[in-house]
């Protein structure tokens, strides 16, 4: 049945929208409408109709849902930040379990889906260690601070929001008496008048320290002694700064930071890793279920020790210290270069030596790294933004055969694709966890293992010679691109000598007896080069030019002595 605009409907809410509305069928016909929770039946109206669905506003809730409760905080209706606060938490769960499920069943294809019980919050409050709060004036001329209502710029009164640690009312307390006392006025978006735009606060969960940072249409804030003496009377207090923005724009924080009393950052922890914290970085915002979340990731990775992993998607590069603890080498990948700095610092302040970051597009730095090198991986872990992974990289990921792939993903839809993607090639499904990151919100986090579908003892010779074919075709690309150019290429040939018997040492083992020893470095097509000289069987494809004209590098004299040297000491000749 069709509805219009304005006709009522009476309908039990069976789902949940992306945006936390209720979502119901009245004869065949769908309508969303806001405040409803699942197994409330209602009766809306409704405000704007299309062919087969339509968005309702509530009119009366007939029978509340039996997991309807009271929300926490009095402004969850208007402030719209916490979707589902008046659903009870268990349902909640619940709801974010069978949402993943869904998109893999129907996006993804899958069936008999190997999935854990969802990591939730014991205490699902106060769990954000960040809080951006806009300062304003109400219409009746008082400074006043909160959050933005849904999809608006007007300010809902609230210091102390159910989702944020409770320092956050004093230090709210404290700046607002400031500005009256020193007539300081908020900053006005319509007319870009007035100084105080944003009040930012962190704080380190595991060490207690807390930043406080005033983002100021100026240089300059009056009383900053004043303001640093009755913030520092918050015992929690390190920190305190302010951040220049002078734009007139949406964007909350300027690139320019001040300090005015104690240090510029605040330190915390995941896990057994420490990282340094400013205002500008990225940090996730629920640092006990991101500690649980990585936990998943490092325990799916499945890591002795002896290693190589890449984390693409980095960002500070939060996985992949954490992966460093248990991995021989993890190379990170993310687009942002400032996140790539603060990877690079929180690697040197844990004194991780085994990581490597570079910034780039995953989809162009792992194919480009992988023609240079040649190395495949044992593991990769992906952790992309909510459009999922681009193919081209997907396609990579094939094509370097990990063992395993974990896949952190924050969209399950996308989730699903990308899965659906990597099973028709040779992946198999092993686990999925979702993790509850935002209690209250409709957000979930789901981390995946994929693992090679065949025992690997059992197609070692099928995978051999479909990586020959792999490796000798990117061969024959790179050839095709430069015909004329002497090219460089290290291929691993580990995995397609792998059947041979006289295969005594990996060609990492020979690299590193060269390096060691003779202090130079060969690549693999090198050490194949004077094992094919020496009489040693290798595979027949990988060093021989597609194009006549390609000329392909030759070993030279030095280092064949050394690679001879590493194939005697292996008693390999
Ligand atoms: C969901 S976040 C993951 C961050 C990190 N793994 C963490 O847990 O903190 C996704 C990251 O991917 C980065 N990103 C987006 N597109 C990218 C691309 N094409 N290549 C590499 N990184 C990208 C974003 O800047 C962001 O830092």
């Amino acid at each position: 049945m069709e509805y219009r605009k304005n006709d009522i409907v009476t309908l039990k809410i069976e789902d949940c929208g992306i945006d936390g509305e209720g979502i119901g069928k009245a004869d065949g016909f769908t309508v969303f409408v806001k405040d409803a929770v699942i197994g409330d039946t209602v009766r809306a109206k409704i405000m704007k109709a299309k062919k087969n669905y339509g968005y309702g506003r509530l009119e009366e809730i007939i029978t509340p849902s039996p997991d309807r409760v009271e929300p926490k905080c009095q402004f969850a209706r208007q402030c719209g930040g916490c979707q589902l606060q008046a659903l009870s938490y268990e349902k909640q769960l619940e709801f974010k379990t069978s949402k993943v499920r869904g998109h893999l069943e129907r996006i993804g294809g899958f069936t008999d889906i190997p999935m854990e019980k969802i990591l939730g919050m014991e205490q699902p409050f106060h769990y954000r260690n960040k809080a951006q709060f806009p300062v304003g004036k109400s219409k009746d001329g008082r400074i006043i601070t909160g959050f933005y209502a849904g999809r608006t710029h007007s300010i809902i009164e609230n210091r102390d929001c159910a989702l944020g640690v409770t320092q956050n009312k004093e230090v709210l307390d404290r700046v607002i008496a400031h500005m009256e006392k020193f007539n300081i006025q908020p900053y006005d978006e319509n007319t870009g008048k007035g100084l105080v735009r944003h009040v930012l606060i962190r704080y380190g969960f595991f060490t207690d320290e807390m930043m406080v940072c005033l983002i100021i249409n100026g240089e300059k804030l009056p009383g900053e002694e004043a303001l640093v003496k009755s913030l520092c009377q918050i015992p929690e207090t390190v920190s305190v700064m302010v951040n220049v923005n002078k734009k007139r724009n949406n964007v909350i924080l300027g690139e320019k930071v001040r300090l005015l009393w104690g240090q510029p950052y605040i330190t915390d922890k995941i896990g057994e890793i420490s990282y340094q914290i400013s205002p500008l970085s990225f940090f996730q915002v629920n640092p006990y279920q991101t500690g649980r979340l990585y936990g998943k990731a490092l325990e799916y990775a499945q890591l002795s020790g002896n290693e190589t992993v890449w984390d693409l998607y980095c960002g500070i590069g939060t996985i992949s210290l954490f992966l460093a603890q248990k991995a021989k080498m993890v190379r990170g990948v993310e687009i942002i270069p400032a996140a790539i700095e603060n990877a690079k610092e929180n690697a040197c302040l844990n004194g991780f030596a085994n990581t490597e970051f570079f910034v780039g597009k995953a989809e162009e730095v792992l194919p480009e790294q992988f023609a240079r090198t040649g190395e495949r991986a044992d593991v990769i872990v992906v952790d992309p933004p909510r459009k999922g992974c681009d193919e081209t990289l997907l396609s990579t990921i094939i094509e370097m055969q990990p063992d395993r792939v974990v896949y952190v993903s924050c969209d399950s839809a996308t989730l699903a694709r990308d899965l659906k993607y990597l099973c028709e090639r040779g992946y198999e499904l092993k686990k999925v966890c979702p993790v509850d990151m935002f209690p209250n919100t409709v957000s979930v986090e789901t981390v995946v293992l994929l693992s090679q579908y065949r025992d690997k003892s059992t197609c070692l010779d099928e995978r051999g010679s479909r990586q020959i074919e792999m490796q000798a075709s990117r061969l024959a690309s790179l050839l095709a691109q430069k015909p004329d150019d002497t090219i460089e290429i290290d291929l691993d040939l580990d995995e397609l000598d792998a059947t041979s018997a006289e295969l005594k040492a990996t060609y990492q083992e020979i690299k590193d007896y060269v390096l060691k020893e003779f202090g130079l470095k060969v690549s693999s097509l090198y050490i194949s080069q004077v094992k094919r000289k020496c009489g040693i069987e290798v595979g027949e494809n990988y060093n021989l030019p597609k194009s006549e004209n390609a000329r392909v590098p030759q070993c030279p004299k030095e280092k064949e002595d050394a690679i001879k040297a590493a194939l005697k000491y292996y008693a390999m000749i």
